[in-house]
């Protein structure tokens, strides 16, 4: 026998003599079409979570300032809160924002239409659902994911804002994590802003009389939520709140943000 026979190497490993296994790892790989259950099992599905964390940070890493806008996915076009989350998604867009929603119908794709229609960048993280879905026509830059908690991290992770129009179940879901992060001091530089009075004030009131009251929240914790009916006062809440964020850190010497941020700080620090 060869010292060429008798050696093989399989990736890092090198095998030897007997331990040579009697296939190669391609054979395996390849040839072999053996029961399918491991693809239902939990390794493999950690796998596959990595990889929508992988797919989702290469779409979105490079996307600069972003803000996640929220709603109803039963809200129909043509209606006043359509036109609502329209503007908001132009405004935010002319103002330099990625709009990032949920991909879906309803209010996700008045705000992804609004930023579209001007020109901004119109992303949908879409979510695999029961029931056929796809993404509205008005993403320039979508991905689907299978795990609504991978999702709900690229939402928190790549944008610098939440607002929150009015929505069911899976709206208060969104608002809640952000608040929750906030409160936590998990994420530090995000303003979150509840569009329609009307429809936030009770929870608002809820919030204060109720959450504060029995002490199961702090004093500064109902101030954690913005609330405004304008487009305009949306994005002025916003900035306003990158702003002082940014100066608080450049004047503190930790410069986390981004070079817009740091500019803008420097520019509104005192002389
Ligand atoms: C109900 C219908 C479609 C649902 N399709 C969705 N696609 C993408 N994202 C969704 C969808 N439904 C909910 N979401 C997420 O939750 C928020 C809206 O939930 P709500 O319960 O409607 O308030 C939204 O921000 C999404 O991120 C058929 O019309």
């Amino acid at each position: 026998m060869t010292e060429f026979e008798n050696v093989r190497r399989a990736g890092p490993l090198t095998y030897h003599g007997r331990a040579i296994p009697e296939t190669t790892t391609d054979q395996r790989l390849l040839d072999r079409r053996g029961p399918a259950d491991w693809v239902h099992t939990d390794p493999w599905r950690v796998l596959r979570i990595q990889s929508e964390f992988v797919e989702g940070f290469g779409l979105l890493a490079e996307l600069g300032q972003a803000v996640s806008v929220f709603g109803s996915a039963r809200v129909k076009p043509g209606t006043a809160r359509y036109a609502l989350g329209q503007s908001i998604g132009e405004k935010l867009a002319s103002s330099g924002y990625t709009v990032i929603t949920g991909g879906g119908p309803g209010i996700m794709e008045a705000a992804n239409k609004g930023a579209h229609q001007v020109g901004g960048t119109s992303v949908g993280l879409g979510i695999e659902l029961p029931f056929e879905q796809s993404l509205n026509e008005y993403i320039d830059m979508g991905v689907t994911f299978r795990y609504f908690f991978v999702r709900k991290t690229m939402f928190v992770k790549y944008s610098q804002a939440f607002v929150v129009l009015p929505g069911g179940f899976g709206t208060l879901d969104e608002l809640f994590e952000a608040i929750t992060l906030v409160q936590t001091g998990k994420v530090t530089r995000f303003p979150v802003v509840l569009v329609g009075s009307q429809f936030w004030g009770g929870l608002r009131d809820w919030i204060r009389g109720t959450l504060l009251e029995e002490g199961v929240i702090s004093e500064n914790d109902p101030d954690l939520m913005h609330l405004t009916d304008d487009p305009d006062e949306v994005v002025d809440i916003i900035h306003k709140a990158h702003i002082d964020l940014a100066r608080r850190e450049f004047e503190s010497g930790q410069v986390h943000g981004t070079a817009v941020d740091v500019e803008a700080a420097q520019r509104a620090a005192p002389e």
